[in-house]
């Protein structure tokens, strides 16, 4: 057994797990009228009310204590001065430093990065004015129409997220897309509706070696130039955003037309870095730095407040709770907020690259569970689609459930549906049904006898499914980079119980790998035998249908 699962404040957890598990929260809330008040708070401008948890007090302490048993405190001070806590690469993780607005130095390796933060955030805002303002054109003198993110993984999902739930603050001339699979569709169909004399194109890669990304960097390269015929105006029309000046320099774009950010920002973590250019250039300089600031308020709220009152700690224990007593294997995002359709998509990167591990910091092997599956979409189509597994199905699907009060621009009786059922949701996820309230359901339909008896068990909701919720007065960029923080930290948190490297990858390594291995099969004539006898019948398979 783990250090983990055999220290006091694990086993103290399995032992008040064995007395209430039992309990159902119906009765909870009707034991203590204060729960809502006890297990409710706002912070950053989001209220959360986590009173729909299978928790009691002494639940949540003994939470607390397991935070505490991890060293949570001095990891989060760890992080936050620049210790280099992602060991196996070395780094220093330091995404917060992106959006600190205290006057106060961040060191690595006793630099203070703070100033090149700074010089790097004036060039964007600069660039980003001249784009919004039409003062920077293309090369026949028109301003640009249209900004084309070439990325994948951290150098699309975060931008993507942001600026399509932040629609409502983007410039109106501007569009925006983001191409970022190498199936080819995606670039194709995009530049068809393409004019390369008002198009700029951004090409965000932190490596500046993912295949995708310069795969579909070349193939629009090559649209550009097969239609203006000069290489002289690639420069106007294409940045880059990159740790490696190098690798960026290779690929044919002045250095000067680069973004720069550093290794001690993830891929996952670095939509706050100078992969954030699209949101800049399309919301402009002051919503883009609001939305840092809601990420500082949220860093501050972690940094200070007292494990009972600190959100992301709060959410992060919950899900160790329900993960590792409860055996919940997934953990679904539903937004009641089509602008947060993508929030969901990206947080799968966010947790399951972060805490998708099974070796701890020390090198052993876990014997617990770490990140779940997540997943989600908007809320309000999964309750026509997969909801009735999560009210009825056999395992425990722990819910965020996440919307905002304004809803601008939306005509009623849209957002008082929409809201209606938001809170129904949770409220029918923690009472469930009884049978006696089924039976006096179907008395006044009529039914009765063998009729009623057959149906009750199927119209049963056992109810007790756990449910978080985040409400926030309006989608601003503010809140929503509290709401990003918010779980940037909640990961860490459990990161950190897990005692896991959150901020490595190696994961994503082997498949690149023998795809480069592959990638030559492929393009050797003749029978592959080099692999195992499925990936080589697949292989052949492929190459004697594929159209030559
Ligand atoms: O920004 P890049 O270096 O192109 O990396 C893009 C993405 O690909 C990798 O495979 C990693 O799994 C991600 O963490 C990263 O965000």
């Amino acid at each position: 057994m783990s250090k983990l699962t055999t220290s006091p404040a694990w086993q103290a957890l399995a032992a008040h797990h064995r007395e209430i598990a039992h309990l159902h929260m119906r009765d909870l809330f009707q034991q203590d009228p204060q729960r809502f008040e006890k297990f409710s708070f706002e912070s950053g401008g989001l209220f959360f009310d986590y009173s729909k948890n299978r928790v009691t007090e002494q639940t949540m302490q003994l939470l607390f204590d397991l935070a505490r048993q991890s060293g949570l405190a001095e990891r989060i001070e760890q992080m936050f001065s620049g210790e280099k806590i992602n060991a196996t690469e070395n780094r220093a993780v330091l995404h917060t430093a992106l959006r600190n607005l205290d006057k106060n130095p961040v060191r690595v390796d006793g630099d203070d990065v703070m100033p090149k933060v700074n010089a790097v955030k004036e060039k964007i805002f600069q660039f980003s004015d001249q784009i919004r303002s039409g003062e920077r054109v293309g090369y026949t003198g028109r301003p640009f129409t249209d900004i084309v993110n070439i990325g994948i993984g951290g150098s699309d999902l975060g931008p993507l997220m942001v600026c399509n739930a932040l629609k409502n603050y983007g410039h109106e001339r501007l569009r925006m897309h983001f191409i970022s699979t190498v199936d080819g569709d995606q670039i194709v169909s995009t530049l068809k509706h393409l004019n390369p004399e008002t198009t700029l194109f951004i090409v965000a890669s932190k490596t500046f070696t993912t295949q995708e990304t310069i795969t579909n960097a070349r193939t629009a390269r090559k649209w550009f130039l097969d239609r203006v015929g000069n290489e002289t105006h690639i420069a106007k029309h294409f940045v880059a955003v990159s740790t490696n000046a190098k690798a960026v320099a290779e690929f044919g774009i002045d250095t000067a037309n680069m973004f720069e950010f550093w290794d001690w920002v993830g891929g996952r973590y670095s939509l706050w870095s100078a992969i954030g250019l699209p949101i800049a250039i399309y919301l402009g300089k002051h919503d883009y730095q609001d939305l840092l600031h809601g990420a500082y308020t949220m860093d501050e709220h972690f940094k200070n407040k007292p494990f009972e009152h600190n959100l992301p700690v709060i959410m992060g224990l919950l899900g160790v709770w329900y993960i590792n007593f409860f055996d919940a294997t997934t953990h679904l995002v539903s937004p009641y907020n089509q602008a947060l359709q993508r929030f969901p998509a990206y947080l799968q990167q966010l947790d399951m690259e972060s805490n998708g591990k099974s070796i701890d910091l020390d090198g052993e092997r876990v014997d617990y569970h770490t990140s779940p599956v997540v997943w989600g979409d908007a809320g309000i189509n999964g309750q026509h689609a997969y909801y009735q597994m999560l009210h009825q199905g056999s395992q425990i699907v722990p819910v965020d459930f996440i919307a905002s009060i304004e809803h601008p621009e939306i005509p009623e009786p849209h957002s008082t549906i929409l809201m209606a059922n938001f809170f129904a949701q949770t409220e029918a996820f923690m009472r469930g049904k009884t049978a006696a309230e089924v039976r006096a359901e179907l008395d006044k339909a009529g039914i009765t006898g063998p009729a009623q008896d057959a149906l009750v068990p199927h119209k049963i909701f056992e109810g007790n499914r756990p449910t978080n919720t985040i409400l926030m007065q309006r989608l601003t960029p503010r809140r929503l980079g509290a709401l990003i923080a918010l779980y940037e930290h909640k990961i860490f948190v459990q990161g950190t119980v897990w005692n896991v490297n959150s901020y490595d990858q190696w994961g994503v390594e082997l498949g690149k790998q023998l795809a480069r291995t592959i990638e030559h099969d492929l393009t050797t004539p003749g029978l592959t035998q080099t692999h195992d006898a499925s990936t080589n019948g697949l292989i052949n398979y492929y190459k004697r249908n594929v159209p030559r």
